[in-house]
């Protein structure tokens, strides 16, 4: 046995009995243990002796033993690492006993800890165990009996602490340190995934840091005694720590420990920080302050390293953005947010919320949801463009550019374009104009600035005569800048007239950025004005998105079908939310509910496209400007085709001009046999057809080298092969004239299409019963009566009968049909047409099939006008129509109409059925300028 270390003041020595402790345990001061006592006869003769000697000693009465760890054969009995020492010369490592059962006195170790037996743990017998707590460390001095257990002589150490010793201080707070460090790298890595390592309740965590924090230097020896206890450490080094009378070498015994335990820990848990690495569990942590740590540690360290103190390696494998460590690159997280909110340029209201928010964040557990969701808020707030702009191509020469892109992408459309024209020449106007004032409020503050220089005395004396009146001034100009509150045009017309189009040629040619909204469909105010943040999965709006999308706050917005937009319902009222959109009023402080900070849209050019008007809220439509395009003529269409979809879809189907030639002959009877729509989306498709089987037989005369036979020339004939049988009938108008048949003209409001249409009446015996089919609404049906009842008061005077106060529908009954049963009618405009096919029935003289009418009819017989006339016109000459009847107040429509319509149709003007009698069947006309009745003639 050797002898205590000098430094060691010579206290009372005691006799206790002792514990000898299996490898690797060990009782340090301050620590408690529970030591297995299955089979250990020692510790029951300790107990029975104890209770033998003191029979009245309460069960809870203080029992005090001395618990020794059993040696090691690389520990001397000083604590000192054995290289050459004379205790284990001769004996093979491993050559202590290793069983407290076995033990002998040579296998106890050199220190031994005073400990007070605090209970027996475990229910059964197999697995009971004393708990002791460690009290003081004692040196053995000899062991003076070894059965039934062992007793030793045991003398007490001095642990004194030099408080006044700087090294020790220094050490002391690098203990302090390292532990607050390892503490939290276990913390951090108990919450990620695939870390094999033990979970640290946050409770447990908090009072450890408590415990940590509250020592003083005065309780360094029991500090690195608690961290040795707590840590991983091998069975040698707690001898060593146990060992370390002085207080400075157990310090740095535990550092040694704790520097090695970081590193592994580290090793094994390289940390990301990116929220989705780390599952949301274990509470919270602040990993601000754990960064903190590690980058304070990591200074320290690479000082030490530098001076070759310590041994620990310079790179530091931890948090990206550590110094040291090519963390730079990857950088930090939230600096990089911060980084992407500056260069958003916020509004300064989104700037102060974008300031608390990142305050908040940085407080935020990265596990919690709650960061997640503040992390996307501030994500979106820096993806919004809130200043940024594009700068408007609003030179000398942009009205004519304008014209030339609107022209180069669209045939027609000439009153489409000259609006659209107006429009940017307003903008460009009122650019101007900001642009002059701008410059006057430049020249003003340079006016300014040099009194500024002067000195105070000047300055005072001059400011009062200059600055006051150039401050207001400033003020008047501000005001006098124009507010961008341009109106909010709507294109309405049917598919495929080229609206979307218009609006893309409209952002090219003013250099803008080009969005469409798709709102067909939109049932969710939500999806406009975005949810809530408290929502789960939250999400801005459609607006705010495309503003994110484009990334400038002045772009093309194409709103498109506004039509289609849902109403009122329990989810809100997506029209509602349009119109704080479309509001130029209010839309400079637009809000959605998920950013909930006014932004500005007022520089937005919003365009909406919409197929009728039927639908559009009025509220909504009362905010914009209604552009009407309606359906093309066959003309129109083959200008369209020949100079814009048949070269757009020679390119797409990989043709060069060279290879197709298709002449306007083919054009008109794909336009009129294959399509009959307002649009040119179905032209687009068939003549794409026509295409794609070009450029297969093409390809395959390239590859059989037949290319010289190849003919580039698509003929009628083709059409047949390619297209298939023809699907529309050219001549629509009837064949053959009869009684009771008339033409009448409609326009549907679905889609904007033009047709004729058929009123046949049919009479037969009965009692005055009038019949009506043909899926007729209420206005329709009104008309039929209207019609009928003027017929029957005007019956003598139009020869239909015999007598005065003879009723023509006495013995009959009629039935009143409209084909095309299936669509939905309705409108009062086929009254005329139904009082021409009355007086044609019961007249039994036929009405000309090519003769066409619409009008409606009042009780005194005056024809007045109606809508849809150029629709109507379009379709009745697509329809085979060369005369029709139109109400005299419709006049002013017909100069709209196309020249095509114009020359193709003749268009006479009606203000009285008699009138329009007289044009229908002339030769009963009287020269007179009256009617001449069957009868009468
Ligand atoms: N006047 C025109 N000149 C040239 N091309 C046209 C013209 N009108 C339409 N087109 C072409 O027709 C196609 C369909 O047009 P677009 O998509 O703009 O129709 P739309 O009116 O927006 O239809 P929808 O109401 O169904 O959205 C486009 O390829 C467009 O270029």
């Amino acid at each position: 046995m050797g002898k205590s270390p000098s430094k060691t003041s010579p206290t009372p020595t005691d006799v206790l009995p002792l514990i000898p402790l299996a490898p690797p345990l060990a009782v340090l001061p301050g620590t408690t243990l529970k030591v297995p006592i299955t089979n250990r006869a020692d510790v029951a003769a300790i107990l029975a002796k104890i209770y033998s000697i003191s029979p009245t000693a309460k069960p809870d009465a203080a029992i005090t033993v001395a618990c020794v760890p059993l040696r090691s054969a690389l520990v001397g009995r000083e604590g000192g690492l054995l290289i050459e020492d004379g205790d284990a010369k001769g004996e093979q490592p491993g050559g202590f006993e290793t069983d407290p059962v076995n033990a002998t006195k040579k296998d106890v170790f050199g220190y031994a800890c005073v400990a007070k037996v605090s209970g027996v743990q475990g229910r059964r017998q197999g697995e009971l165990s004393l708990v002791v707590e460690g009290l003081e460390r004692v040196e053995v001095l000899d062991v003076v009996q070894e059965r039934p257990y062992f007793e030793g002589e045991l003398r007490g150490v001095d642990e004194h602490v030099d408080v006044a010793n700087p090294e020790l201080a220094e050490q002391f707070n690098l203990l302090k340190q390292l532990s607050r460090e390892l503490l939290a790298l276990v913390r951090l890595s108990s919450i990620l995934p695939r870390t094999p390592t033990v979970s640290l309740s946050p409770i447990v965590a908090r009072r450890l840091e408590l415990y940590i924090a509250r020592k003083d230097l005065s309780e360094a020896g029991s500090l690195a005694d608690f961290m040795a206890n707590v840590v991983d450490c091998t069975h040698e080094e707690k001898l060593r720590v146990l060992a370390a009378i002085d207080v400075k070498d157990r310090v740095d015994r535990v550092i040694e420990i704790l520097q090695r335990q970081i590193s592994s820990i580290q090793g094994s848990t390289r940390i990301t920080v990116t929220s989705t690495t780390i599952p949301v569990a274990h509470g919270s942590f602040d990993i601000d302050q754990l960064r903190r740590i590690q980058q304070e540690a990591l200074k320290r360290r690479s000082g030490m390293t530098n001076s070759g103190s310590n041994g620990m390696p310079a790179g530091f494998p931890g948090f990206p953005g550590a110094p040291g460590q090519g963390g730079e690159e990857e950088a930090n997280e939230l600096e990089e947010l911060k980084k992407r909110l500056q260069d958003a340029k916020l509004s300064p209201d989104a700037d102060k919320v974008a300031q608390r928010e990142l305050q908040r964040l940085q407080k935020m557990n990265p596990v919690q949801a709650e960061y997640q969701v503040c992390r996307n808020y501030l994500e979106n707030l820096a993806e919004i463009p809130w200043t940024k702009t594009t700068v408007d191509q609003l030179d000398a020469k942009t009205l004519v550019k304008a014209k030339k892109q609107l022209d180069d992408d669209h045939y027609g459309l000439d009153k489409i374009k000259k609006r659209l024209l107006e429009y940017l020449a307003v903008l460009k106007l009122k650019e101007q104009a900001n642009k002059n004032i701008d410059d006057q409020i430049k020249a003003l503050a340079k006016s300014i600035a040099p009194i500024e220089e002067k000195g105070e005395k000047e300055k005072d004396k001059e400011e009062k005569v200059m600055k006051e009146p150039s401050e207001a001034e400033l003020k008047l100009l501000e005001k006098k800048r124009m507010v961008d509150k341009s109106p909010i045009l709507l294109l309405v017309g049917p598919p495929g007239t080229g609206k979307t189009s218009l609006a893309k040629s409209i952002a090219t040619a003013l250099g803008r950025k080009f969005h469409r909204i798709s709102l067909g469909g939109v049932r969710d105010e939500a999806e406009i004005r975005g949810h809530r943040r408290t929502y789960v999965a939250a999400m801005p709006g459609l607006i705010v998105n495309g503003l994110k999308k484009v990334g400038v706050a002045n772009p093309v917005f194409l709103l498109d079908e506004i039509d289609k937009l849902g109403v009122s319902n329990y989810n809100g009222d997506p029209s509602a939310a349009m119109l704080e959109v479309l509001d130029p009023e209010q839309n400079h402080t637009f809000t959605d509910h998920y950013v909930n900070i006014p932004i500005d849209l007022s520089r937005v050019l919003f365009i909406a496209t919409a197929n009728s008007l039927d639908t559009i809220p009025p509220p909504l439509l009362d905010r914009m400007e209604t552009i009407q395009l309606s359906g093309y003529t066959t003309l129109e269409k083959r200008h369209i085709a020949a100079r814009h979809l048949l070269p757009k879809q020679i390119t797409t189907n990989g043709l060069h001009p060279d290879n197709i030639d298709m002449p306007t002959d083919v054009l008109d009877k794909i336009i009129t046999s294959y399509t009959r729509e307002s649009g040119v989306r179905n032209l687009e498709r068939e003549i794409g057809s026509v295409c794609r089987s070009k450029a297969v037989e093409y390809a395959t005369a390239k590859d059989t080298e037949t290319l010289p036979q190849y003919n580039p020339v698509v003929t009628l004939s083709d059409l047949d092969g390619i297209l298939g049988i023809e699907k529309f009938t050219e001549e629509l108008t009837e064949q053959h004239s009869r009684p009771g048949v008339v033409t009448g003209l409609v326009a549907y409001s679905t889609g904007g299409q033009g047709s004729i249409l058929f009123i046949e009446i049919a009479d037969m015996p009965g009692t005055g019963r009038v019949q009506l089919t043909g899926k007729l609404g209420d206005v329709l049906k009104e008309s039929v009566e209207v019609a009928l009842s003027w017929v029957k008061a005007h019956a003598f005077e139009l020869g239909l009968s015999a007598a005065e106060d003879e009723d023509i529908m006495k013995n009959r009954s009629i039935h009143v049909h409209c084909p095309s049963g299936a669509i939905p009618k309705d409108g009062p405009s086929a009254g005329l047409a139904h009082t021409v096919a009355l007086i044609s029935l019961f007249s039994g003289k036929p009405v000309p099939t090519t003769l066409a009418m619409t009008g409606e009819v009042s009780l005194r017989g005056r024809v007045l006008p109606v809508g849809g006339i150029k629709e109507k016109l379009i379709g009745a000459l697509r329809a085979g129509v060369e005369r029709v009847l139109l109400p005299e107040g419709n006049r002013k429509d017909v100069r709209d109409l196309p020249e095509e319509v114009k020359k193709g149709v003749g268009i006479e003007f009606v203000s009285h059925i008699w009138e329009g009698l007289g044009k229908v069947w002339p030769e009963r006309w009287e020269r007179a300028g009256g009617w001449v009745g069957e009868s009468r003639l």
